[in-house]
């Protein structure tokens, strides 16, 4: 697999996975630069660097975590591969022998930090991902408290998003990677420890990343396997061009509602933790035109929507579909 090697201001160097399509550098600017602002309001990711969102949580790991996080039960992916492919399994039974590529399970922390410290190279790998909750011990709250919420609290007033969603605490080993898809809601992203890669494509290149069928469990994931992409059946993904993020611990992320993200834990820099901060989209007040890329994935969302409940049966929608548009506006 090629490589190539990568710094962040000159400091030790590591390894990160070559693709086919070209990388460009995500802009990584103090929260104290206007531009930032510009960025943000133009739906324009940004790595943002000196706002203390999560300073009071940079000093978690494994044991720390295994000492305060309570004994409640954390959901836990494991998976053959270094990937987690998210699935939804309330979609399972729309697609006929779908395989789950990775396992659900549920454990203490503690249990997972015993896994990890055991874990052999041959072991499945392991993959916490776990919303914040009350059930956590009152050290994890304190630091929880901490975080800066007058810097993400204004800047959710300021952009007009809506409201806090979730907190999703992430805590994975170097090689995890989690395949290209996008979400709905606006995230800044927090990096506490290790480093990750972020693989990023604009949601004008929907074109180019052919997503699953809504009605999929992989709904919102690219069917593209980006270490061995068939250009047969994905011509368009000749065409896509990535911008690309690097975090460490303390830099945020600001990650655009419907842009397209491959999440790499950066080889060579061990445990890593991070947490999100998912917001709801503020309120599209007038429609302007033209309309903007978000807006027709969203549009194209509705009408795959509309459709499977008005034929009530997944098997007849991809022929409905073609007669739609195939020697029509193909
Ligand atoms: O913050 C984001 O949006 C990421 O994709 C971060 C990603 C894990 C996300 C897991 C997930 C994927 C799809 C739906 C709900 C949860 C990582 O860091 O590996
Ligand atoms: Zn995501």
């Amino acid at each position: 697999m090629a490589t190539r090697k990568a710094e962040i201001n000159g400091k030790r160097p590591f390894r990160l996975k070559e693709y086919t399509f070209s990388c460009e550098d995500v802009p990584r600017l103090s929260c104290t630069d206007p531009e930032v602002d510009r960025l943000i309001s133009n739906e324009q990711p940004v790595v943002i660097t000196d706002t203390n969102l999560v300073s009071s949580a940079l000093h978690w790991d494994l044991d720390y975590l295994g000492k305060n996080m309570g004994d409640g039960m954390f959901t836990v992916y494991s998976s053959h591969t270094n990937k987690f492919k998210y699935f939804d399994d309330k979609k399972g039974n729309n697609v006929k022998n779908f395989r789950e590529p990775m396992r659900h399970l549920d454990m203490t922390f503690q249990d997972f930090a015993k896994r990890l410290c055991n874990k052999k190279p041959e072991d499945e790998s392991l993959y916490m991902q776990q919303t914040l909750n009350d059930s956590v011990g009152r050290r994890i709250v304190v630091d929880f408290l901490g975080f800066n919420w007058n810097w993400i609290t204004e800047q959710q007033k300021k952009h007009n998003w809506g409201q806090l969603t979730a907190n999703l605490l992430l805590v994975g080993t170097e090689e995890n990677i989690t395949p290209s898809h996008y979400d709905e809601q606006q995230n800044f992203f927090a990096q506490i420890k290790g480093k990750k890669r972020f693989i990023l494509f604009p949601p004008s290149q929907f074109g180019c990343l052919y997503p699953y069928p809504i009605y999929h469990p992989h709904d919102r994931q690219s069917q593209v396997d980006f270490d061995d992409p068939d250009f047969e059946k994905f011509p368009e993904f000749k065409k896509a061009a990535a911008l690309e993020a690097v975090v460490g611990p303390g830099d945020v992320l600001y990650l655009p509602t419907y842009w397209w993200h491959q999440v790499e834990c950066v080889q060579g820099t061990g445990l890593n933790i991070s947490v999100t901060f998912w917001y709801k989209c503020g309120p599209t007040d007038k429609i302007e035109y033209p309309l903007k890329p978000q807006q027709k994935v969203a549009m194209m969302r509705n009408i795959e929507k509309m459709i499977n409940q008005a034929l009530n049966d997944p098997k007849e929608v991809p022929e409905f579909m073609q007669n739609m548009v195939l020697g029509r506006y193909t």
